[in-house]
């Protein structure tokens, strides 16, 4: 029979309750640190290569224009966002999201990063290259030292 103290809770119901805590919080804990990274391919340039192939074979790059590929990458940003509208806040990984939902993200992603690679390209940019050179100057402008833990704008730093 377990001890009641001062008409307290049971010791071991107590344990009970502190144990399932420490496990769901080492279970938020394991999920927020669960690492994840892309697989190395394709790469930007493997993406371009591919899209220029899917482009000529269906003679299409008469469409292909800036201006026409900007207004598709648009519409597959909104894509996106539509998958997102009225949930609420998303939470990393997506819990609770159903497989269909989560290939259906994956395709509109996809989609908004081939647009890009292809705008990208008939603006004669070279995607990695400037991908490199502006995470240099974001370094620059927002210094970890400066801003850490605080996302305000560049321009709201008296300094
Ligand atoms: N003129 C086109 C049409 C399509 N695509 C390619 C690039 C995109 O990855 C994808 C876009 O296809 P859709 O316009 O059919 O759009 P979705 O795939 O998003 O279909 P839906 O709008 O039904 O969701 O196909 C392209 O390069 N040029």
């Amino acid at each position: 029979m377990e001890s009641k103290q001062n008409g307290s809770v049971p010791a071991s119901e107590t344990e009970n309750k502190t144990n399932s805590l420490v496990h769901v919080q080492k279970h938020v804990h394991e999920e927020a640190e669960e690492s994840f990274s892309f697989t190395p391919q394709p790469s930007l340039e493997d993406i371009r290569r591919m899209q220029a192939e899917f482009t000529d074979e269906r003679d299409w790059n008469k469409f292909h224009q800036p201006r026409n590929l900007l207004l598709a990458l648009v519409g597959e940003v909104g894509e996106v966002s539509e998958l997102f509208q009225w949930r609420g806040e998303v939470k990393e990984g997506l819990p609770g999201w159903t497989e269909a939902e989560r290939e259906n993200l994956a395709q509109e992603l996809s989609d908004v990063l081939i647009y890009l690679v292809e705008l990208a390209e008939k603006c004669r940019v070279d995607l990695p290259q400037a991908v490199l050179r502006k995470m240099a100057l974001n370094r620059l402008k927002y210094p970890a030292s400066k801003v850490h833990g605080s996302a305000k704008k560049y321009t709201e730093y008296q300094d």
